[in-house]
């Protein structure tokens, strides 16, 4: 009986009850939902080739996008047994992640919720007394001074590039791959600059450990998996492995620094450090207050999972979009040539660097690298609508970011203009409200060196070996590369 109500009885009820709304709910198939033909639509999307164009909606989720289009309102999908509701109005995508409390990160595979334990995935007062230790280490005076950092990273990708161009006038160079080494690296030394060995290992384990997660979704929602657990449970095995000599690394790590900053021996500002000052203060305010020492451990491990691939995908997206525009890149180079010429920027002038800045915002409103989403533990009322409990609420960015109604006709195209004052339209593609990215500055300012040092050593276009697919894989990325063609300035 009870696995009667939790299949059929309840997605029943609670379709009734939005359609009582004047919520477009589409009919709900016994425990698939309707994942298996919004898969299906997908993927012969996929098989077709597709032309250089940003209308990449029709390609990542045909049916989605044909819905959001028909319906104006609302509308809701069933992801299995679970009912998403697709929210597209900005006003109540503004509530929703304004509303923290109320709406909540949903339920993760148990995978997930024991390895991912860091501020992106908790909620209520521990999620609130984390943010606030955290924030301090991610202002801007703070990135300011790890810069540094960020200059010795880029400056080896770019030395590599020059070398592959030593004996060729230009070259074919996929850089995904190159990014997300980069921003690995960045990340590596941001967090624990002055134990970089111990950091890179931490990492590298750390990306072993995401590829590993990746797996173990595909394997629990396949139910053959399910059914025979023996592929799941090797998975584990080896992630309980990785995690037990990442946790021992970063204990060791923690203890050397909170005796260093005890003694009044100041190590480097690196996050780790300006994490565990931060939560000495909050500490010192009341004993109750502050994390525990595994609290720290979750919250190092998750900045290289939340800070690394997104970025590594707005670089990515960027080169490409780029390489359609070229008389964008143009703009690009003369402003950073005009602004700094072949010198390594500062922090002050890469503040100046506004177009560089309107590119990146442009490539983020089209191409975000997540989408939202949220659930709701009890009945809920949002704007107009009292949504049950059991549902969860889906932000489509990509498809909120390329509204006509929201955008202009000309939603589609790549045009920085938009953003030539600041944000005139609701962009979320850090998220919004309470919980918006952390890492956005760390994020942008990382960007920009990267993409203004590249400018100064290289022009560069797509290879004609470069097929364009966007394709969600967590993160929205090229499905086959983003092969690049290089020519040295
Ligand atoms: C282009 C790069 C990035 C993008 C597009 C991005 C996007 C986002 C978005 C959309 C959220 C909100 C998710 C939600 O509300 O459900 C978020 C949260 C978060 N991001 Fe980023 N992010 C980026 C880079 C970074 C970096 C570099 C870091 C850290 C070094 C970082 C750390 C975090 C953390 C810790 C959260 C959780 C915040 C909270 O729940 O309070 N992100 N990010």
């Amino acid at each position: 009986l009870k696995l009667l109500q939790a299949i059929w009885w309840k997605p029943r009820m609670i379709e009734k009850k939005l359609k009582r709304q004047g919520i477009h709910v589409l009919p709900y198939k016994l425990l698939v939902g309707n994942i298996k033909e919004m898969n299906k639509l997908a993927s012969e999307a996929r098989s077709k080739p597709m032309e250089l164009s940003h209308d990449i909606a029709t390609l990542l989720n045909p049916m989605l996008q044909k819905l959001a289009m028909t319906y104006k309102k609302p509308i809701a999908i069933w992801h299995g047994t679970v009912p998403c509701v697709v929210i597209m109005n900005p006003k109540l995508i503004k509530d929703i992640m304004t509303r923290k409390f109320e709406f909540q990160k949903p339920e993760v595979s148990p995978t997930m919720k024991f390895f991912l334990k860091g501020l992106s995935n908790i909620d209520g007062d521990k999620w609130a007394m984390h943010r606030k230790i955290i924030n301090p280490a991610f202002h801007m005076e703070k990135l300011k001074g790890m810069l540094p950092s960020f200059m010795v990273c880029c400056e080896e990708m770019v030395e590599k590039w020059d070398k592959l161009l030593s004996s060729a006038n230009s070259c074919e160079l996929d850089v995904l791959p190159e990014f997300q080494n980069l921003t690995g690296d960045i990340i590596s030394r941001a967090a624990f600059g002055s134990n970089l060995e111990e950091g890179r290992l931490i990492f590298s384990l750390q990306r072993e450990q995401g590829k590993l997660l990746e797996q173990s979704i595909f394997n629990f929602n396949s139910l053959w998996s399910r059914l025979l657990p023996s592929k799941l449970k090797e998975l584990k095995e080896k992630m309980m492995q990785n995690h037990q000599q990442v946790r021992a690394l970063l204990q060791g790590l923690i203890e050397t620094r909170e005796k260093a900053i005890l003694s009044g021996n100041e190590y480097q500002n690196d996050l780790l450090n300006l994490l565990l000052k931060s939560n000495f203060n909050e500490a010192q305010e009341s004993p109750n207050l502050g994390m525990s020492r595994e609290d720290v451990i979750e919250e190092c491990k998750l900045f290289y999972f939340a800070g690394h691939e997104t970025t590594a995908n707005l670089l990515t997206w960027t080169m490409i979009v780029l390489s359609m525009h070229l008389n964008w890149q143009e703009k690009a180079r003369q402003e950073v040539l005009d602004l700094v010429g072949k010198n390594k920027p500062t922090f002050d002038e890469l503040n100046r660097m506004k177009i560089a800045r309107m590119i990146l915002f442009e490539v983020l409103r089209l191409y975000p690298p997540t989408s939202v989403v949220r659930s709701i533990p009890k009945e809920t009322q949002l704007g107009e609508y009292s949504l049950p409990a059991g549902v969860n609420l889906t932000i489509p960015l990509y498809l909120v970011q390329r509204d006509p109604e929201l955008w202009g006709e000309n939603a589609m195209e790549f045009n920085p203009e938009r953003f030539s004052d600041g944000f005139t339209k609701p962009f979320f593609s850090f998220g919004w409200g309470p919980r918006i990215c952390i890492g956005q500055n760390f994020a942008m300012l990382e960007a920009k060196l990267a993409l203004a040092m590249i400018l100064q050593h290289f022009s560069f276009e797509l290879s004609p070996t470069y097929r364009h697919a966007p394709y969600v894989a967590l993160t929205l990325q090229p499905q086959f590369g983003a092969q690049i063609v290089l020519s040295k300035i």
